[in-house]
């Protein structure tokens, strides 16, 4: 039995097309009337220093939003870019525009495995602030207290053994105690070369993924920790 679960979002808990239909075409909307308003802010100034250092220096703020805007079409897991995604849901959760896409199972059995006492934790390349955001304004209500933790790309990235060696050592828990479920075979297979349990969450969303050695679920109710 483990002990804590860790989950992906996007795929996983949430589906694909909320992600890449819903909030990265309005942060992509935003994007240029944000960086206008709030681009002297301390934290957004940070990442977008952040970003221009990435991007190589030397870019002005309609040169960097360009960048910014190729890399979301590129879908790129870097930290400045996914900051900026989470500042920029955030007024879009507040004024109603969307609400967190989460599976019904997924939240019914992200209760049941809390109320079971399992320790459940987040890891998604979106920003701790885009994950508790999305949790927080689901159709099932608030369910970031079902979560002892969230991980994003501070720990990083997802198909690093390394990311899930941090996590198993941030937990306190051998990673044999550890279930990590994605939809992502080389998430998986990162996961597993740390010693974590893995399981393959296959929704039949997007492109069919060789689970390889992975158990499959089709929903987490086929997922029985
Ligand atoms: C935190 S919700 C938005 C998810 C996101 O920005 C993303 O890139 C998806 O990453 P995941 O690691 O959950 O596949
Ligand atoms: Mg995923």
């Amino acid at each position: 039995m483990p002990q804590a679960i860790v989950t992906d979002i996007e795929g996983t808990t949430s589906s694909l097309s909320f992600v890449h239909e819903v909030l990265f075409p309005y942060a992509a909307r935003h994007l240029p009337a944000f960086v206008r308003a709030h681009g002297q802010d301390l934290q957004v100034r940070r990442l977008l220093e952040a970003a221009r250092q990435m991007a190589g220096g030397g870019l002005d703020d309609t040169g960097l939003v360009e960048v910014l805007l190729r890399w979301m079409d590129e879908d790129r897991k870097v930290g400045p870019l996914k900051g900026l995604q989470g500042l920029l849901w955030e007024e879009g959760y507040r004024q109603g525009h969307f609400q967190g896409h989460v599976y019904e199972d997924a939240a019914r059995c992200l209760r049941e495995w809390n109320a079971r006492g399992l320790r459940l934790y987040v890891y998604s390349s979106g920003s701790v602030h885009a994950q508790m955001l999305l949790f927080s304004h689901t159709p099932f209500g608030d369910l970031t207290p079902l979560f002892r933790g969230y991980f994003d790309t501070g720990m990083g990235g997802k198909k690093e053994p390394a990311s899930y060696e941090g996590i198993a050592r941030e937990l306190g828990l051998p990673g044999g105690d550890i279930l990590f479920l994605s939809d992502v075979r080389a998430e998986l297979d990162a996961a597993a070369a740390s010693g974590l349990r893995t399981c393959c969450v296959m929704r039949g969303e997007g492109p069919s993924v060789d689970p390889g050695p992975h158990p499959v679920a089709r929903s987490f109710d086929d997922i029985a920790p």
